[in-house]
């Protein structure tokens, strides 16, 4: 069983070959590798006029605690102002992203996530359950991103760990404020927590980010950004850029797009935070398309347990007629079982179907993909 998270795909390793694919500038037209059947028309698009709008919420809000639940319970995705992250380190963090995208492929190869690694330049991981490619490249970040900053830049590279130190450094707290909330709205306290530490700070929780870049797409309705997925996290804090393209597939309704909302970041419910709720809290389905004519950018900050803790649902939670719905697992063994059966690793951790009256929404949520 893998100890750490960098350690958890050893046994997945993913092959890169798709990694030659990535010069997407040369492209002029959809290469039938890219072309995905009915990308778009799988659900019905979303209508921007549609009365189905992601909550944003102003953390600032006395009611914020019973907002935050409500939106975790029935949309599993929300947005959040005042949030604490100054505009200069989203800005900042903004452009260390795209200068890192901008380089040349062939530098930024250098920086290649190995097959049986977490961090470093590439495709998403999630590309080998997939027969097409998708329309973005990634970097994901585990750690210290010295190494992998020092190939891409040998003389500049401190310029691009500043700021990653420091938007890790203030994400991880606002996480943790997050879970408070999240956790809080469910009527639980820093006692029924033994993993949040004696302080209830989360010490020793891990953090992963992810650098997103969607280019422009000669061909969009036909590509795909990142194919529909559910986060392995307990939460995910994703900055967009002022394109959209975030999408959430909502029950009855189809994919509703997350729209940019200047300053906001949005926040999704994942896997071991639907496991920790008993199944009260959706992790959300989500995927992102692109457009043709703008570049988007998105930073995701991907934030789990600490590597050694067991994530079962809270004893709290579970009464005679609500038994635990899932075996306590940890975040390396769940990136391991994300890694070898994708949107099926919620159901492979899963000890019993709901009770009658008890509907876990991740059945609901369950789509088809690939
Ligand atoms: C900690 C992680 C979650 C993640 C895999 C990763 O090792 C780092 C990248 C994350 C990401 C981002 C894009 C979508 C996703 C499914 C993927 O392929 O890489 C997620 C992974 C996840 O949440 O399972
Ligand atoms: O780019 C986006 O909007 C979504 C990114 C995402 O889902 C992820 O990084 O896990
Ligand atoms: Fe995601």
């Amino acid at each position: 069983m893998p100890s750490r998270i960098s350690d958890a795909f050893r046994a997945y390793p993913v092959d890169l070959q798709s990694n030659k694919h990535l010069d997407f500038s040369s492209l002029r037209e959809l290469p039938d590798s890219h072309a995905w059947p009915s990308s778009r028309d799988d659900y019905p698009s979303s209508d921007p006029c549609s009365s189905e709008l992601v909550p944003v919420i102003d953390l600032n809000d006395p009611n914020a605690l019973a907002l935050v639940g409500h939106a975790c319970k029935t949309w599993g995705i929300f947005q959040v102002t005042n949030h604490g992250i100054s505009k200069s380190l989203l800005g900042n963090m903004e452009s260390r992203a795209r200068s890192l995208f901008s380089l040349p492929v062939q530098q930024k190869l250098k920086a290649a996530r190995s097959p049986e690694g977490i961090s470093g330049y590439g495709v998403a991981r999630i590309s080998s359950f997939f027969p097409k490619l998708m329309w973005s490249e990634g970097f994901t970040i585990v750690g210290s991103p010295l190494e992998h900053a020092r190939q891409l830049w040998p003389q500049e590279y401190n310029k691009f760990c500043d700021v990653v130190e420091e938007y890790e450094k203030e994400l991880n707290r606002l996480a943790a404020k997050l879970m408070w909330l999240t956790l809080g709205a469910l009527g639980i306290v820093k006692e029924d927590v033994k993993w949040a530490g004696p302080k209830g700070d989360f010490k020793g929780a891990n953090g992963a980010l992810q650098l997103n870049s969607y280019p422009a797409c000669p061909d969009p309705d036909r590509a795909m950004g990142l194919a529909a997925h559910t986060d392995s996290t307990l939460l995910t804090i994703l900055y967009q850029d002022s394109t959209s393209g975030l999408q959430v597939r909502r029950e009855g309704v189809g994919w509703v797009t997350v729209p940019p909302v200047p300053g906001a970041l949005v926040i999704n419910v994942g896997d071991l935070l639907h496991i920790l709720s008993n199944g009260s809290y959706q992790s959300v389905l989500h995927r992102a398309i692109v457009n043709r004519s703008s570049h988007r950018l998105s930073i995701a900050y991907l934030y789990g347990p600490p590597s050694s803790a067991q994530i079962s649902p809270l004893s709290k939670l579970l009464e005679p007629n609500h038994p635990p719905l899932y075996r306590p697992v940890t975040w390396p063994e769940y990136l391991g079982t994300k890694a070898k059966h994708f949107n099926e690793a919620l159901s492979s951790v899963r000890l019993c179907a709901p009770l009658n009256g008890f509907v876990d929404m991740n059945d609901l949520n369950r789509v088809k993909v690939g």
